[in-house]
C-alpha cells in the first residue's frame, strides 16, 4: 500500500489508537507536526498524551492505525531509537552513579562517538551542573535530576524530542535555560514535541498547539489562531481555550 505519509512532517500519525481492556486511551488521531516546529500537546489529567508519546518513541505498540517520525515506523523501534530522544515525567536515571558517569553511559549507549565529551562538557555547564557532575544522582535535587534527563535526552541529537513536562521542578533560571535550549533545537532543525500543563510555557514556545481530550484532539491550531477563534469582549487566553475545549460540552472551539 502507497504510504500516505509526506517527507516535511517530523510526526505523523493515522487514526493511531490505543485501547486498553477497561478503557481507550488514544481514539483515531490524526498529527501532522512540521519539521523543525514545536509543537505543543495539551490535554487534563488522563487526556492520552503520555500512552501518545509512548507510542510514538517505540516504548508501547499501538492497538491500530499508524504513524512516523523522523522517517521511521513507530513499529520500528530499531529504527526509532536513533531518530526520537524521549524525557518522560519520571526520568531514566541510575541513582548509583554520578551525573557524568550518567552521561557517559548514555552517550556510549545512543552511540554518540568522538564528540560525546565535548558535547556533554558543554550542556552540562549550558546548565549549571559542572559542579556536581561528579556527584551520585542519589544527592540531586528534583531540578538537577530533571536537567540531566534534559541533557542525556537530547544528547545522541535526535531529530525528533518528546518532552513530558520539562520544566517540572526547574527554577526559573534553569526554566529560562530549557525553553532556550528548545529554542536552539528547533533553531538547528530539530522537532519538538512538548507536553505540559504550563501554558505560558506553550504560548512561549509552541508553533502550533493540539488539545487532547479523552483520547481525541479536540482543537488544533497557533496559540493566537486558538485565542482568536471566538470573538469575545475580554482577551481570551490559552487556559480559557483549554477549559473550553476540555469541558465535555462540545465548547465552542471545534477542530
Ligand atoms: N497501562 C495501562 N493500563 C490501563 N489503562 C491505562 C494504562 N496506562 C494509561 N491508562 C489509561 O489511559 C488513559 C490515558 O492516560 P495517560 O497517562 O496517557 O494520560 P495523560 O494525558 O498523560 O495524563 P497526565 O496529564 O495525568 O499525565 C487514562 O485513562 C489512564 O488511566
Amino acid at each position: 500500500m502507497p504510504s500516505t505519509f509526506t517527507d516535511s512532517d517530523a510526526v505523523e500519525t493515522r487514526a493511531l489508537t490505543k485501547r486498553y481492556p477497561s478503557s481507550t486511551a488514544v481514539r483515531e488521531l490524526d498529527l501532522s507536526v512540521p519539521e523543525g516546529s514545536v509543537y505543543g500537546f495539551l490535554g487534563p489529567n488522563g487526556a492520552g498524551k503520555t500512552t501518545t508519546m509512548r507510542m510514538l518513541t517505540g516504548l508501547l505498540d499501538p492497538t491500530s492505525g499508524e504513524g512516523h517520525v523522523a522517517g521511521a515506523s513507530i513499529r520500528d523501534r530499531r529504527a526509532l531509537a536513533g531518530v526520537v530522544g524521549y524525557l518522560p515525567e519520571t526520568p531514566p536515571l541510575y541513582d548509583e552513579l554520578t551525573g557524568r558517569e550518567q552521561l557517559d553511559y548514555v552517550a556510549d549507549l545512543r552511540d554518540v562517538g568522538p564528540d560525546a565529551d565535548a558535547r556533554i562538557d558543554s550542556l552540562v555547564e549550558r546548565f549549571d551542573l559542572a559542579g556536581d557532575a561528579g556527584k551520585r544522582i542519589e544527592a540531586y535535587s528534583k531540578g538537577m535530576r530533571q536537567k540531566t534527563a534534559f541533557v542525556q535526552t537530547v544528547l545522541h541529537d535526535p531529530d525528533v524530542v518528546f518532552l513530558d513536562e520539562p520544566t517540572s521542578g526547574l527554577d526559573p533560571r534553569a526554566a529560562r535555560t530549557l525553553r532556550e535550549e528548545i529554542r536552539n533545537l528547533t533553531d538547528d532543525g530539530t522537532t519538538v514535541f512538548l507536553s505540559t500543563h504550563v501554558l505560558p510555557v506553550v504560548e512561549e514556545l509552541a508553533d502550533v498547539v493540539g488539545v487532547l481530550s479523552d483520547g481525541r484532539l479536540v482543537a488544533e491550531g497557533t496559540p493566537n489562531g486558538l485565542k482568536n477563534r471566538v470573538e469575545s469582549d475580554s482577551d481570551e487566553t490559552l487556559e480559557d481555550v483549554f477549559l473550553d475545549v476540555t469541558s465535555g460540552h462540545g465548547g465552542r472551539f471545534g477542530r
